[in-house]
């Protein structure tokens, strides 16, 4: 998807200590230019065992009625007029046709034979014999509506009918339904090609890390967040706190989007601002006016990639994903901004000046409206508050009293 890109105003200036809703905001525009840029190439056909998460470049409509035959919806007998029925030898399977006072035995899911009225369930039939020569004859126990219990064709939807719009991310749901309607494949846009650049010297990936060393906690989550927001994860590196393999890493990854955890700050020990810079990187948003993620950044590559630099911390991080990464991969799948959830915070947050505070947090839902309990253990460098939530709460600079609404952002896997 990358291309040569002229700098224009599009994004407007580095934003430079971004507000929140602003950094928001240019990614999802940078997003929303990746896709323009790609054009066609951004259209392809998935199988349906890879659709999930995949977002519909074009609507799908039904090839035809859905069901597509009239059918039983219960086990009993198919019925032709009013009763009593006299009950043909075989079953529906066998039986193409009922006069009426005739009835068959069907299932669950059986197309219906000709002339059939209704469907009997079976614990609402009775056989009993009948008078003289009639042989044995069905009873209905109660009264019998016409097309009881009866799926007709179409009932679902009509042939041409759409089904699903473009833009829609799909689900398990969709997937199922576009197997219902006999579809093969279906219209994705192309998911946008993620490469991670995890950073850190002292970053082990097993076992408890000795002193001074600490687990990755990136690796075996990101691939499946990124999945979540749209893209999909094409490749991984890990470097050392080291300039120049940190500028080779930055510049060699060969994806729409590169995401790099770590190396954020100003120290000495910090790559990623000095290898954007010499790579010739444009700076779309130079931090975020946030708690945590605050040295989060945003840029673009010569060749049109995207760079999402996001801090070492793991909540920090998290913070970064959901503000920076969750609206770009949006745009670049042609999708708007992610909506802010409205819910009822149960605690009270003081004033910080200037700075929206990301704080991970449940919502549930009760008569009263959706309430929002911030997690305990939500430093920036803790994880058991994120374990706990579903959401980020984005609580306002001017704080909050316990029972305000705020709004917030739905973590990538919830
Ligand atoms: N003097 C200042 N120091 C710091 C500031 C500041 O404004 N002035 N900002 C702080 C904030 S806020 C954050 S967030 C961090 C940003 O740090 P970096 O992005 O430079 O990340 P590192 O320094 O490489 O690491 C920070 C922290 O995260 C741990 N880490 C790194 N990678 C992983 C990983 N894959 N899994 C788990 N944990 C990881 C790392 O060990 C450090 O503990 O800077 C503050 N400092
Ligand atoms: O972004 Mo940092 O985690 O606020 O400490």
């Amino acid at each position: 998807m990358p291309n040569e890109t002229t700098p224009d105003a599009f994004d407007g200036p580095a934003a430079g200590d971004a507000a929140w809703p602003a950094a928001r905001e240019v990614a999802h525009r940078a997003g929303a230019r990746l896709l323009e840029t790609a054009g066609a190439s951004a259209h392809e056909n998935i199988e349906l065992d890879a659709a999930i998460s995949r977002v519909l470049g074009r609507d799908v409509h039904a090839a035809s009625e859905i069901p597509h035959f009239a059918a039983s919806a219960m086990d009993g007998w198919a019925v032709a007029g009013a009763g009593p029925w006299r009950v043909l030898a075989g079953d529906a399977r066998t039986t193409t046709a009922l006069a009426p006072g005739q009835g068959v035995v069907i299932v669950t899911g059986s197309p219906l034979p000709e002339g059939a009225t209704a469907v009997l369930r079976r614990e609402r039939g009775r056989l009993a014999p009948g008078v003289g020569d009639a042989g044995e004859l069905l009873h209905a126990t109660e009264p019998l509506a016409d097309f009881a219990d009866v799926r007709p064709a179409g009932r679902e939807a009509r042939a041409g009918e759409r089904l699903f719009a473009a833009g829609t991310k799909l689900t398990a749901g969709h997937v199922a339904a576009a197997a219902v309607a006999g579809l093969d494949s279906l219209p994705a846009l192309r998911a946008p090609r993620v490469a991670l650049v995890l950073t850190g010297d002292e970053v082990v990936t097993a076992g408890v890390p000795g002193h001074g060393l600490v687990r990755d906690a990136f690796g075996p989550v990101l691939p499946d967040a990124v999945r979540g927001l749209g893209g999909f994860v094409a490749g991984s590196v890990r470097i050392g706190d080291d300039h120049d393999a940190t500028v080779e890493a930055l510049g060699a990854a060969d994806a729409d989007v590169v995401i790099t955890t770590g190396g954020t700050g100003h120290s000495g020990a910090d790559h990623i601002r000095p290898a954007l810079t010499e790579l010739g990187a444009r700076l779309l948003v130079d931090e975020i006016a946030m708690r945590p993620g605050h040295p989060a950044l945003l840029a673009r590559r010569p060749d049109g990639a995207l760079v999402i630099a996001l801090p070492g911390n793991p909540l920090a991080a998290m913070a970064a994903l959901v503000t920076l990464g969750a609206p770009l991969l949006a745009g670049a799948t042609g999708r708007p901004m992610p909506a802010l959830q409205r819910a009822a915070s149960t605690e009270r947050f003081g004033p910080l000046p200037g700075r929206h505070r990301l704080v991970p947090a449940r919502l549930d839902a009760d008569e009263a409206g959706v309430r929002a309990s911030a997690a305990a253990h939500r430093g920036p460098a803790m994880l058991r508050g994120l374990a706990d939530s579903t959401s980020f709460m984005v609580v306002p600079p001017a704080g909050l009293e316990p029972g305000a609404g705020v709004d917030c952002v739905r973590l990538p896997w919830s």
